[in-house]
């Protein structure tokens, strides 16, 4: 019997013995996220949260944010996202949040995989999404599922070509990323009429609820494991790709959710990176000592759960922290998110990156 059995068991009994009946099948939709990632800080013993650090972080954050006037509206003003509200949008949005991971490369600065696009060379994440600018300038329909769903159009040559490099690097784990697109399209296929809109009216405007259904239906978006012997969801993608939807919408149409509040920051390699440098999440000596030395921490190994889970439980508390301060602030963890991402790029731009981020490979972010 699997832990989830048990937990559904006593429930069950729990309930019965409270004289409550079964749980409300209409009740609104949950990831879990949240209460997980309170779960493994609760259980972390080699990361740790400094309060002190993270009020600190919350007020200089709440105060950049507001003199950058950082709002949902930054998103689509960067440059290379889509500016187009309609499917179209919809459907770069779903290619690129399914293969939005792992761009980390060990090779000398300028010698990583690199994108060229509009007389720029773009790495990390901006490399994946001006990737797919370039696809289809050059007439390629590489957002578009049925696209992919046809395994002679789009071949390997196809994948190779979208993903060309500016260096002698290709883009890390190319054949996981092939395999995550070939499998997304066949679940597109089989479940949703080959259609992502069809995904997101089965959600009917729930964040939560499209989370879950890309977890339950694309193995490739359940982002899960175990933590000291319980299940715990990051759902990193499936979270981001939400609030990439929230944001290019603006709110409205394809991004409009009525509980968009209930998704998380997402767990990847860069937020925890700029947390320990504001001060607000510390390693232990072990940990660190690894951290700095830029050794790959395996998927699923406990120190990659506690570096996730903490950054998830910390930046709820500075989440918190700014609301109780600011009653009047309109910021939710997608917001605080996005604007520790880009400054964390900017930190790194400008040499100041005072730790590496952790080295974990997988198609999980
Ligand atoms: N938590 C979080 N993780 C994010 C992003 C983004 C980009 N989001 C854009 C949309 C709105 C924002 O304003 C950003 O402009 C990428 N990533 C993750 O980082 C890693 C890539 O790092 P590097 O190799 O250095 O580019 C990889 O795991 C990728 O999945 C974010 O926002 N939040």
């Amino acid at each position: 019997m699997s832990d989830d059995d048990v937990d559904h068991e006593l429930l069950a009994l729990l309930r019965q013995s409270l004289g409550l009946g079964p749980p409300d099948a209409n009740a609104p939709p949950e990831t879990k996220v949240l209460d997980h990632a309170r779960y493994v800080y609760d259980n972390s013993i080699d990361v740790a949260l400094d309060m002190r650090g993270t009020k600190g972080a919350a007020e200089l954050i709440w105060n950049q944010m507001q003199k950058k006037e950082y709002n949902i509206k930054t998103w689509s003003e960067h440059e290379l996202h889509p500016k187009a509200k309609d499917e179209s949008t919809v459907n770069f949005i779903f290619t690129m949040d399914l293969l939005n991971f792992s761009f980390f490369s060990e090779s000398a600065p300028g010698e990583g995989f690199a994108v060229e696009y509009k007389d720029k060379r773009w790495t990390g994440y901006w490399s994946l999404v001006a990737a797919l600018q370039r696809a289809l300038d050059e007439g390629i329909p590489f957002t578009s599922s049925s696209f992919w769903h046809d395994e002679e159009e789009c071949t390997e040559e196809v994948y190779r070509k979208v993903f060309r490099s500016a260096t002698e690097e290709e883009i890390p784990l190319l054949k996981q990323r092939i395999a995550v697109m070939q499998e997304a399209a066949e679940v597109l296929c089989r479940y949703f009429d080959g259609d992502v809109l069809n995904l997101l009216s089965k959600a009917n405007h729930s964040a939560a609820g499209l989370v879950n259904l890309l977890a339950e239906y694309f193995p490739c978006f359940r982002d899960e494991t175990r933590f000291e012997g319980k299940k715990v969801r990051f759902l990193k993608r499936a979270q981001i790709f939400v609030a990439d939807l929230w944001a290019a919408f603006e709110g409205e149409g394809y991004g409009q959710f009525n509980d968009i509040d209930k998704i998380t920051m997402f767990a990847d390699y860069r937020i925890p990176q700029v947390l320990h440098t504001l001060g607000c999440m510390i390693y232990s000596p072990i940990l660190e000592r690894t951290v700095r030395r830029k050794e790959l921490i395996a998927s699923g190994h406990s120190w990659e759960l506690q570096i996730r889970g903490c950054t998830i439980w910390c930046v709820e508390l500075i989440r918190c922290e700014i609301v109780t301060k600011h009653p009047e602030a309109k910021v939710n963890a997608i917001l605080i998110d996005f604007f520790l991402y880009d400054t964390m790029k900017e930190l790194e731009a400008a040499g100041h990156d005072s730790i590496p981020h952790h080295r974990t490979r997988s198609i999980w972010y």
